[in-house]
């Protein structure tokens, strides 16, 4: 489809085919990512998710080869059990209430950044002074975040034979890292930046699909009598859920494959725009065309899915071969290529082992006996496709009492 938002010729997708054409065949066209007035005013430029120069692909880098390699995730083991035992701290109710901020600043729609020459408007829309306010509290957040790292670090011994054993937290990882022309480490301006970007990348969206997910299971209870039937082939019912044993549950990945397809995390990918006219699919298409990837539309297209409006993993057991990973055009939860989503590897181990817990551990029902199938599944738009009312259940313990 083609649309002019402003003065911006774009293109929305909802098809594997085209999506195939934007995101492999020409994605080397459509290479540009516009930074909003949002993102310049709260990270700098410098970070991932809009930019796409030299320090888009370094921080890339990073994130591939440090902050999500299968050692790295491993190792964070040990700080989210931490993190876990350490819940209601000052600290991360502070952090919460910035993040909150943050997805309340991405909800705003900002009249210049669609049409420039209307820049003139977004003063008037009086956005950008809450944007310094919170920019000045995010950083003296992440300063001393960083001061504190700074501190434990000079009073380590690094020639301690146990050190590089003791576990590192995403920090950790970004003050050691150092760019790859030599001009030395990472600006604690990136590293703030970075920071704050995986955290509005990856909290809501993991958050979100596991509402959904869950929400599905209830309105369900056949299909949670499914998932927990298999968990209890697997696991048994005198053990809890290990992270070893994920890849023989077939049935919990098909159904979190199947939350992804009715209810996408990420409504859309994030806009990419051509450097230069190119042709795809027979259309010419002029230079900074833009184009976004509808995944929301994707997922009900009924020339992809034979039952598009209904909720039934059993499509995903049938056709195994569509995965996640972004070599199945019909089903890009993380996008697909150069610009997919880095923090998959975390995402997808965190989501698989809380919704296996969640199963296997306890029975749900609906608060004050309500009906499973008349739970509202309406969502509401934002950065991520949250549901319109939150999930309230009851949990019921179904293992024994020594395992909680
Ligand atoms: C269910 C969980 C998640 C979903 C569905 C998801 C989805 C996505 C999508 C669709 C994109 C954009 C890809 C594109 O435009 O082609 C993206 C980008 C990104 N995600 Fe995720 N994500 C999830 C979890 C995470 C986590 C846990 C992290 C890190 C802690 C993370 C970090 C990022 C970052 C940094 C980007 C920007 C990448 C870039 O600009 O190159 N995401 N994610």
């Amino acid at each position: 489809m083609y649309i002019r938002l402003g003065s911006c010729h774009t293109i929305i997708v909802s098809s594997p085919g085209m999506a195939k054409e934007f995101l492999l065949t020409h994605d080397h066209v459509f290479q540009y990512r516009r930074p909003s007035t949002i993102t310049k005013i709260l990270t700098n430029g410098s970070t991932i998710g809009q930019s796409s120069g030299p320090l888009w692909r370094q921080l890339r880098k990073i994130c591939m080869t440090g902050l999500f390699s299968t050692k790295c995730i491993h190792s964070f083991q040990a700080v989210r059990m931490k993190e876990i035992n350490e819940k209601g701290e000052k600290g991360a109710r502070h952090l919460k209430q910035i993040v909150d901020d943050i997805f309340e600043a991405f909800a705003t729609v900002i009249i210049g950044d669609y049409v420039p020459s209307l820049w003139w408007v977004s003063k008037l829309q009086g956005v950008e002074a809450p944007l310094h306010d919170l920019r000045k509290r995010m950083k003296q957040f992440a300063q001393e975040i960083l001061d504190e790292h700074r501190r434990d670090n000079a009073t380590t011994d690094h020639q301690d034979s146990t050190y590089n054993d003791k576990p590192k937290d995403f920090i950790d990882v970004l003050l050691s890292e150092r760019l790859d022309d030599e001009s030395g480490k990472l600006s604690d301006d990136t590293i703030e930046a970075v920071l704050y970007n995986l955290l509005a990348a990856g909290t809501d969206t993991t958050s979100v699909t596991l509402q959904w997910a869950m929400a599905e299971l209830l309105r369900n209870p056949k299909l949670m009598k499914h998932a927990q039937d298999e968990l209890d082939t697997v696991f048994g019912t005198d053990r809890v859920v290990e992270e070893s044993d994920l890849q023989h549950l077939p049935y919990l990945q098909a159904t979190i494959k199947e939350t992804f397809r009715f209810h996408p995390a990420a409504a859309f990918l994030i806009p990419h725009m051509s450097l230069k006219s190119c042709q795809v699919a027979g259309y010419s298409l002029p230079p900074k065309t833009q184009v976004i990837v509808n995944l929301w539309a994707m997922g009900r297209n009924s020339d992809v899915w034979e039952r598009p409006l209904e909720f039934d993993p059993e499509c995903f057991l049938e056709h195994p071969e569509i995965d996640w990973n972004g070599s199945s055009f019909e089903l890009l939860p993380f996008g697909s290529g150069r610009w997919s989503c880095p923090g998959q590897p975390l995402a997808e181990l965190v989501i698989q082992l809380a919704l296996a817990h969640l199963v296997h551990s306890f029975d749900w029902s609906l608060p004050n006996q309500q009906e499973p199938h008349t739970l509202d599944m309406s969502d509401k738009f934002g950065l991520s496709l949250p549901r319109a009312q939150p999930l309230h259940a009851v949990a019921h313990p179904r293992l024994p009492t020594h395992l909680y």
